[in-house]
């Protein structure tokens, strides 16, 4: 089978590929058709991450977050036109207590490993799942960055102590948005408190018991666990306030990706027996529950669907680029492309 990958070269361009393609028995053929853009693919976009990374990863199709429908599958069990969320992390191993999305031997779409920027995508058989028929297109295509909220929810269960009292979540935008959402469905009996620089977004979150400007914290105010949910040079001020207001044994799950080294007041974390845990990424178990907490609840599914910020058909390597520079200036909510390539 031929087929048409659309690569970034180097910063803001993008070149055409024809690469021939075997499927096997346990692959699955998918034509892409919502596409979301994460952080990660606009810092290659962009030429942010370091010479050396860009010179090691590129050229390379970006994008890990979107839905399409099934193409082909030669053993007959997904029927064509079947939509289909793609998994992006693809495990070559299995280890008894490394979950797949923390091995380093795993690929992950878009980081390395071509991402869903193509005519068609082939992946293993067990990196699909249906999307149920009622689901929004758009809001399906951040399936994934849901199914990463799931992973860090999943990890704060497994790791914190059992105050469960007040839920504070650090960043006022998608991620914070999505782990806010599932925190109101996962933990119904905690208080939710989001943390952000914009009353603006923040006003987003309607159904958080409170929301605080970052400089506008009562200094007395304590969360039980917290989400950091931040990223780039926000995250140094996000933890450092999240360790000055979370109490003695709390955990933090960090899930923002700087691109330089964040300074970390180690000595609070000590004094206070704190337990940082960073979560990266997400698998099929993420977005099997991913999936299972939207089909029973509409309103979570109508939360996440406020998130959809841009939405935009594109066809030529110009739309592309335009689509990614529009993303760039977006105030609010995901970018989510029609590929129509
Ligand atoms: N761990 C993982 O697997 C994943 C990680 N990510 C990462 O998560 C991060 C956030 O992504 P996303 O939500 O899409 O980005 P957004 O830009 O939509 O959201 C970040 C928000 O946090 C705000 N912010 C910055 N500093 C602080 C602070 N100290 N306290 C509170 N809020 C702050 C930002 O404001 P302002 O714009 O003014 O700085 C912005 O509104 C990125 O680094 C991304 O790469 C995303 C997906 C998966
Ligand atoms: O967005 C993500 C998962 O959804 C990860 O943050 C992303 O995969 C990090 O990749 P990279 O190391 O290439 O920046
Ligand atoms: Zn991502």
């Amino acid at each position: 089978m031929l087929n048409q990958v659309y690569r970034l070269v180097s910063a803001r361009q993008f070149e055409v590929q024809t690469v021939a393609e075997t499927v096997s028995a346990d692959q699955i053929v998918v034509r892409p058709r919502f596409l979301s853009v994460c952080h990660a693919d606009q810092r290659y976009f962009t030429g942010q991450r370091p010479q050396n990374v860009l010179r090691q990863k590129l050229p390379m199709a970006l994008i890990h977050e979107g839905v399409g429908t099934v193409v082909r599958d030669p053993q007959g069990k997904f029927a064509p036109g079947t939509l289909v969320v793609m998994i992006p992390n693809t495990p070559v191993e299995h280890d008894p207590i490394v979950p797949e999305n923390y091995l380093p031997s795993s690929k992950f779409r878009s980081s390395g490993y071509n991402g869903t920027m193509q005519e068609y995508v082939v992946l293993n058989r067990d990196r699909v799942l249906a999307v149920p028929a009622d689901f929004d297109h758009p809001m399906s295509a951040f399936i994934e960055m849901v199914s990463v909220g799931v992973q860090g929810l999943t990890q704060l269960q497994a790791t914190m102590d059992a105050d469960a009292r007040v839920i504070g979540i650090w960043g006022d935008g998608n991620l914070g948005y999505i782990a806010a959402t599932l925190v109101k469905q996962l933990f119904p009996d905690s208080q939710l408190v989001v943390f952000g620089r914009h009353q603006s977004k923040l006003d987003y979150f309607s159904f958080a018991d409170k929301t605080y400007l970052v400089d506008q914290i009562p200094a007395d105010l304590k969360v039980s666990q917290a989400l950091e949910c931040t990223g780039g040079r926000g995250s140094e001020a996000a933890i450092a306030q999240i360790i000055r207001h979370i109490h003695p044994l709390g955990t933090a799950v960090l899930m923002g990706v700087s691109e330089e080294p964040v300074a970390i007041d180690t000595r609070s974390v000590l004094a206070e027996g704190l337990t940082l845990r960073g979560v990266s990424r997400s698998g099929r178990a993420d977005f099997e529950r991913a999936i299972q907490i939207l089909t029973d609840s509409p309103v979570t599914r109508e939360r996440l669907q406020n998130l959809v910020g841009l939405t935009q058909k594109v066809s030529t390597i110009q739309d592309i680029i335009d689509f990614f520079e529009r993303d760039l200036t977006n105030y609010w909510g995901k970018a989510v492309m029609e590929w129509d390539v």
